[in-house]
């Protein structure tokens, strides 16, 4: 998750300038003057852009804020000093800065600034806004009761369900030929697979899982909208008379309305709680004491719970998936040799399973590659200060936020050798080198008090989900791309994960005999 719900920006900024203009242009001259003779002289800051008045540097950032930083990164070293509106920013471009921000001080940089889509989406409750003892509680629950081990394992039917799912449907488009939409496909297994996990398990229906796509990407385009009131909180008024509030309102009373009908449902027929019984997530939480340890989390918080993790887990999962292929597309070899691996260790004799995953240290290491230089959410999501604090000699104020760049990390020739390059041996040489928050120079999960609490999940579901398609089908380009595969457009579009921004198609070519298809 990326969970840019808190940066809220994808280039809508520029667009909604004109709207801002008038408050702006009468808010400018007080401002300049607190801002130009106030903080900026009383304190030694790192690098960075001069900001301008009010809207201090946020127009710099334009559609890609992650190339943006990069480039500023270049220009002033890895940690520069921006200013978002009202807000003090810092991103970090090295392994050393994100160990610090992330490890040294993450009792400081743990919370996150506030964002109003994500307030109002989420109830104002959920791990995403919460702080102190309470987030402590909720990555608990997390941790210890949602993504352990056991309970992934006890999914593992559903997910196979969906995966072979899949892969039936693509044969049968194959049959005919036909070039497959690899992101459609992706995307409706990666919401299946999760909406299943979280409230679907049992109960409900396609229908709703589909509705929850529709809903969560009406979410996803709020958590994309510029909000002014985020960045300058004296313009709160502006963002009311957008009608933006309103609209949030509406959205959250949409989703938590059909939410609650869920956990209702689930109460009046609860499932049977042992180990030969799948119990989706609802059901967990229903059974879990509030924080004070006495009666049972409230409905308003299960709500929120379920809302985190479809807007953190959705489309994170996916892009993955869709990016790897992309880059497996661009790269034949790679490809045929991660499916010697299956071939060697799996057969073609049977389908591959997750506890054969272990066993395929290519293919794990063509997943740490895609993450080294697609990382699914490039700047992570803010953290923010809640002391002052001292970094590199600066002295930094309360409420300061910081953006970690894993982006520009992934991409740094001083970490990589030939950084633009995808290749997947440089961690058969260093296989030492995970993505479990250990290796600074490779944090696609983030790491510390506000690590992604669904790595398990996210990395498992990439595995299986890249082990089943490179077993089953050779997979091609279309046809206009054959000859000169490294054409195959690359760009990103910036949002709350980084998508590509023209949806991935192939050609698949069945690799097994056809009863494994049925
Ligand atoms: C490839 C898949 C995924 C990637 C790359 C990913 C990445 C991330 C990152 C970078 C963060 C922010 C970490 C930070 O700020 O320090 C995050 C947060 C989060 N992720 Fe994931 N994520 C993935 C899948 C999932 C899944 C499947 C779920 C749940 C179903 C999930 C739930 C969350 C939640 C709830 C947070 C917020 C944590 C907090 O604010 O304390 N993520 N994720």
């Amino acid at each position: 998750m990326s969970m840019f719900h808190l940066l809220q920006l994808e280039g809508r900024f520029q667009d909604n300038l004109a709207l801002l203009i008038t408050p702006l242009l009468l808010s400018t001259l007080l401002v300049v003057v607190l801002q130009r003779f106030g903080f900026r002289k009383s304190q030694k800051l790192p690098p960075g852009p001069w900001p301008w008045p009010v809207v201090g540097n946020l127009f710099m950032l334009g559609k890609s804020p992650h190339t943006a930083f990069a480039r500023f990164a270049e220009q002033y070293g890895p940690l520069v000093y921006l200013r978002l509106g009202s807000a003090h920013t810092l991103v970090a471009s090295s392994p050393a800065l994100a160990k610090e921000f992330l490890q040294t001080q993450d009792h400081v940089f743990h919370a996150r600034p506030p964002s109003l889509a994500f307030t109002i989406l989420t109830g104002n409750a959920g791990v995403a806004v919460s702080s102190g003892s309470t987030l402590r509680f909720l990555r608990r629950i997390c941790v210890n009761e949602l993504f352990t081990a056991k309970r992934l394992e006890l999914f593992q039917p559903m997910r196979t369900a969906e995966i072979h799912a899949m892969i039936k449907d693509i044969y049968v488009e194959a049959q005919d030929d036909k070039v497959i939409d690899l992101n459609f496909k992706l995307a409706s297994l990666s919401t299946n697979n999760i909406t299943q996990m979280l409230c679907c398990g049992v109960g409900t229906n396609q229908r709703d899982t589909r509705w929850f796509k529709e809903i969560v990407d009406e979410a996803f385009h709020w958590f994309g909208v510029f909000i002014i009131a985020d960045y300058i909180p004296y313009l709160k008024w502006v963002t009311k008379l957008q009608g933006i509030d309103a609209s949030l309102q509406a959205l959250y009373t949409k989703l938590s309305t059909f939410i609650q009908q869920i956990i209702d449902e689930h109460r009046r027929n609860p499932n049977v709680v042992d180990n030969d019984t799948i119990k989706d997530f609802v059901d967990v939480l229903l059974t879990m004491p509030q924080e004070d340890g006495t009666g049972h989390l409230s409905d308003a918080t299960i709500q929120a719970i379920i809302i985190d993790m479809l807007t953190a887990g959705l489309d994170t999962s996916y892009v993955t998936l869709e990016w790897v292929m992309a880059e497996l597309l661009r790269h034949p070899d790679i490809m045929q040799r991660a499916q010697k691996e299956l071939d060697t260790v799996v057969g073609t004799n049977r389908l591959v399973t997750e506890s054969d995953l272990q066993h395929l240290p290519y293919l794990q290491a063509i997943l740490k590659e895609n993450f080294r230089i697609h990382p699914p959410a490039p700047i992570m999501a803010p953290h923010r200060s809640i002391q002052p604090c001292q970094v590199e000699g600066y002295n930094l104020p309360t409420n300061t936020q910081v953006f970690v760049n894993l982006w520009a990390i992934g991409r740094d020739p001083n970490v990589w050798e030939r950084p633009l390059e995808f290749d997947p041996d440089r961690f058969m040489q260093h296989p030492e080198i995970d993505v479990h928050g250990r290796n600074f120079e490779l944090l696609p999960f983030g790491t510390g008090r506000r690590a992604c609490p669904g790595r398990p999940l996210g990395i498992l579901f990439a595995q299986i989900g890249l082990a089943n398609l490179l077993q089953s089908f050779d997979w091609t380009l279309p046809s206009n791309l054959q000859e000169e595969p490294m054409k195959l457009d690359m760009s990103e579009t910036f949002g709350l994960t980084v998508k590509k921004t023209q949806g991935l198609c192939a050609k698949a070519q069945p690799r097994l005999h056809p009863h494994f298809y049925h």
